[in-house]
């Protein structure tokens, strides 16, 4: 195998590789680029024109994602996997994957669209850094973008595998992207009604790609992730990569379940309480008149909408962040 198939091992190293750029017998280049930053290109006569970004350990203890796609590096530095689509490969916070943290000083997928100019510190630093990788990545013309940014999440899940679609004021979200996440094994969708600071928001906003968080399941150590099932996904990207995948029936969504965000949870003070079990499952309902959270100056976060689920709740945030997700049930009339 080709020594920059192994960006796992260099990145978990703190590394740089004697050669920068080396070439599959079948005339794939492998660039590396920066910490944790590897691009891929076809040769030009099987360049099927898709521009593909996958992303993970942006939280440095998601580390299923993380094996996901060492895998597939792997796979092409062997020969074993001939692309057709450019793809770049990011591990997003090498620091924290070397430390097993979500994040060593601030959450890095807190810190996008413009936040990390507001901010100080590596991770700050790194978002930037991944901010301009993307967007380099993304600037050739006429050609399709697509980006998941693969997760998993602190807890467990009554619905294991979904995804988050960012929000662009004017632009739909589209049901062919969502046939494709359900082919590739996810659950469900949550569509996002507003700008956010995450990276997949980043991208989907300013570099007009497609874009998805995607929760993979429960995060757990290197080496410990037999209960994250990617496999569907897995297959979903390989074909991807290659230009096989088959075609897609994008009128019904296969059961695909569909949320919209009613509200997100932020954390003012240091006197936010928030009143859920420490191990409660994310999805799980909650009723009518529910008292889900109290904050300063008696602020009192009330469910009153039908259907509302729970999201991300997580109370150790900083001030100032999202602490938990208010979703509800939704249809498909929106999409393009
Ligand atoms: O389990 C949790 O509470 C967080 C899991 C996680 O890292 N989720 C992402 C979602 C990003 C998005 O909103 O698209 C995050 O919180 O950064
Ligand atoms: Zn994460």
């Amino acid at each position: 195998m080709l020594a920059l198939g192994k960006l796992l091992e260099l990145t978990l190293a703190g590394r740089e590789p004697a050669e920068k750029t080396q070439l599959t017998v079948e005339g794939v280049r492998m660039r590396w680029l920066s910490e944790g930053a590897l691009e891929v290109r076809p040769p030009q006569a099987r360049d099927n024109g898709l521009d593909l970004l996958l992303s993970a350990g942006i939280h440095g203890n998601e580390t299923a994602p993380i094996e996901l796609l060492d895998r597939l590096l792997h796979d092409i530095a062997r020969g074993d996997l001939k692309p057709r689509a450019r793809i770049l490969f990011l591990f997003g916070n090498p620091e924290a994957i070397r430390k097993g943290e979500r994040f060593v000083e601030q959450d890095v997928n807190r810190l996008f669209n413009g936040r990390h100019e507001q901010s100080s510190g590596s991770e700050a630093l790194r978002a930037c850094e991944l901010e301009r990788l993307a967007a380099s990545f993304f600037s050739l013309p006429d050609r399709q973008r697509l980006h998941y940014d693969l997760h998993t999440a602190i807890r467990g899940s009554k619905i294991e595998q979904f995804a988050l679609y960012p929000w662009k004021e004017g632009r739909q979200h589209s049901r062919l992207e969502l046939a494709r996440l359900r082919a590739a094994g996810m659950e469900a969708v949550l569509l996002q009604n507003k700008p956010s600071i995450v990276f997949s928001s980043y991208t989907y906003d300013k570099l007009g790609a497609e874009a998805f968080t995607l929760e993979l399941g429960k995060a757990r150590p290197f080496g410990q992730n037999d209960g994250v099932n990617v496999s569907l996904l897995e297959t979903r990207l390989k074909q991807i990569i290659e230009g096989t995948e088959p075609e897609m029936a994008e009128e019904g969504l296969d059961g695909l379940q569909l949320f919209s965000v009613a509200r997100e949870i932020i954390k003012h003070s240091d006197a936010f309480r928030l009143n859920l079990p420490q191990d409660i499952e994310n999805f799980s309902e909650l009723e009518l008149g529910y008292v889900l959270a109290e904050d300063l100056a008696n602020t009192r976060w009330i469910i009153e909408e039908e259907g509302a689920r729970i999201i991300f709740p997580n109370p150790k945030v900083k001030n100032g962040l999202r602490a938990g997700i208010l979703i509800v049930p939704t249809g498909d009339e929106n999409l393009a």
